[in-house]
């Protein structure tokens, strides 16, 4: 396993994803967007042209971070919202759940700030991260966005993972295999 990679071609743009082990019985191709301006560049227009007329786009920290800046600056929307996973000094009323995605291995918070949660209020909001696996984190951005009182209208990620390829809910641009041990 060490040392092994995934050759991903998504966008027209290859990336050799190194293979590492999360779990006693699993490996995933670590696919990190952060920093990868060139990826997220070719992504962005071809998730951002499939999706619906909406208000605002909406994410969860960390990764799915860049890839929300940019097909909102595609779409000319000028704020987008950001879920965080720590509750910070400087956010009034926050709003919370909890998330528990593939890669983590205890359960962490996920907020969002409350003039946020009042921006989005009766808005129409595109779910958007960088990749799909276990779908704890969509569910979980998705139960704050509602408790917020937005109207989920699309789930878009670049890349589905393992069994989240066969949702028929979401839009992506590829499919990533998960690696059982
Ligand atoms: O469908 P799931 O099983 O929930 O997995 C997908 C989530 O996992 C990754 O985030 P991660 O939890 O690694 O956090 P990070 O972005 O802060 O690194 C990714 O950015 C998604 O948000
Ligand atoms: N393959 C992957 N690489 C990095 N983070 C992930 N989160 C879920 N799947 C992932």
């Amino acid at each position: 396993m060490e040392n092994s990679t995934y050759e991903l071609t998504v966008a027209g743009v290859t990336r050799q994803l190194p293979i590492i082990q999360i779990a006693p019985d699993l490996a995933i191709a670590s696919f990190v967007i952060l920093g990868d301006c060139e990826l997220v560049t070719a992504a962005a227009p071809l998730l951002a042209e499939r999706l619906p007329e909406i208000d605002y786009v909406v994410t969860a920290e960390a990764k799915g971070i860049p890839l929300a800046n940019e097909v909102s600056r595609l779409l000319g929307l000028p704020y987008y919202i950001v879920a965080r996973k720590s509750i910070k000094p400087y956010m009034n009323a926050p709003i919370t759940d909890e998330v528990n995605s593939i890669t983590t291995q205890k359960t962490q918070a996920l907020c969002l700030d409350g003039k946020d949660a009042l921006a989005i209020k009766g808005k129409r909001v595109a779910i958007v991260d960088d990749v799909i696996s276990t779908g704890e984190s969509l569910s979980a951005v998705e139960r704050l966005v509602e408790k917020a009182g937005a109207v989920v209208a699309a789930r878009a990620a670049i890349l589905a993972e393992g069994d989240a390829a066969k949702r028929a809910d979401i839009l992506f641009l590829e499919e990533l295999p998960l690696f059982p041990l």
